[in-house]
């Protein structure tokens, strides 16, 4: 296939993201309200895996002035945000196109390795945040702040809102599994998680558009559950069970999330971790930019993720691991270009939609 292909359309009502409104357990509503939340998610984590969430909280204002600082950092010159590169075992920082393969942390070998065209900016819990547990300073290490006014301040406070989210669904989750209210509060208590600010564009010239080019490669989100926030601008697609691809933008002030490899470990895959990349969105044979921002719950780094008792059925899938672990394994994929040898089950479910699919690329 040469050139750069277009994004298929959704066939009209096969694929769906569900929203749901969790207001119930972010305003305070009666046990049997937030039942039928948590009865809602459990049903979406187990058929789509990536959820639409409206009622979530976070003021308007934290998301535009969050957005507006993003904005003022990606239009700076390449060079000067390149001052704010990190070591690729430091996820921090700038990250500038093309220098991370996602599909790499699968064990998915493309073409050309490094050729996820989006650039971000990563920030994260820092151990000086817990001075008393003497966390490892290379995963929860120290944020750099680039000189754009007031970024640090608004970035700051989204984080603080995206985490607050985070933690609510955990809430809703363990309502949903039949668990103890508090069940992952001793897991995530010095959670090991990073806000990526993805920009989708590309500078005239600088790039040579070929076959290979992607926004962001295929791709399962490693950690517990990701709080996405995106622009509405086409791009991200979802791989549904049957194997196709479709593509998902958030309605009107709602937030996607997604459940992470963690969970599905956590649950033996009764809650599944869905496959998704970034197309870039070409009108009138440019790419439109598009902008998206991840928050990743990922845990404690030091605990441990074993299937839960109550998900254990005929037997689990997989052997108990930490959360140290399992990140270290999937960032030295996607950053370090040592594609991950863990990731079987999933880079298996790629190849198999690479296949069924060719036609729909
Ligand atoms: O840009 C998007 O919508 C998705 C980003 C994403 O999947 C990620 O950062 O892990
Ligand atoms: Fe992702």
């Amino acid at each position: 296939m040469g050139g750069m292909s277009a994004v298929i359309d959704n066939p009209a009502g096969t694929f769906s993201v569900p929203i749901i409104d969790i207001s119930p357990y972010t305003g305070g509503g009666s046990a049997s309200d937030r039942a039928v939340v948590a009865a809602q998610i459990d049903d979406a984590a187990s058929s789509v895996g990536f959820i639409q969430i409206v009622g979530h909280e976070i003021p308007i204002a934290v998301i535009d002035e969050f957005t507006a600082v993003m904005d003022d950092f990606f239009e700076l010159p390449l060079e000067a945000k390149k001052a704010y590169r990190t070591p690729p075992e430091i996820n921090r920082g700038y990250a500038p196109p093309k220098s991370e393969s996602l599909s790499l942390s699968l064990g998915v070998e493309p073409a050309d390795r490094m050729n996820d065209f989006f650039e971000a900016y990563n920030v994260g819990v820092e151990a000086t945040a817990y001075p008393e547990l003497e966390l490892p300073e290379d995963q929860y290490a120290s944020n750099t702040w680039p000189a754009v006014d007031h970024f640090e301040a608004a970035v700051s406070a989204y984080f603080a809102e995206a985490s607050r989210v985070a933690h609510t669904l955990t809430r809703i989750f363990a309502e949903a599994l039949d668990l103890p209210p508090d069940f992952f509060d001793g897991y995530t208590d010095h959670s090991l998680d990073v806000l990526r600010m993805n920009n989708y564009a590309l500078p005239p010239g600088e790039i040579e558009l070929d076959g290979e080019l992607t926004g962001m490669g295929e791709h399962t989100d490693y950690g517990i559950v990701t709080v996405l926030w995106a622009d509405q601008v086409r791009g991200l697609q979802v791989l549904d069970r049957e194997g196709t691809w479709h593509d998902v933008a958030p309605a009107d002030g709602a937030l996607l999330i997604n459940l992470g490899d963690l969970m599905a470990r956590w649950t033996n895959e009764r809650w599944m971790s869905t496959l998704h990349r970034v197309k870039p969105p070409i009108v009138d044979g440019t790419i439109e930019r598009r902008r998206s921002a991840a928050f990743f719950h990922d845990g404690n780094i030091d605990a441990t993720i074993s299937t839960l008792p109550s998900c254990v059925g005929a037997g689990s899938r997989y052997s108990p691991i930490t959360v140290g672990e399992h990140i270290g394994a999937k960032l030295a994929g996607s950053r370090a270009g040592q594609s991950n040898p863990y990731a079987r089950r999933e880079a298996q479910r790629v190849r198999q939609a690479m296949r069924r699919g060719l036609g729909q690329q």
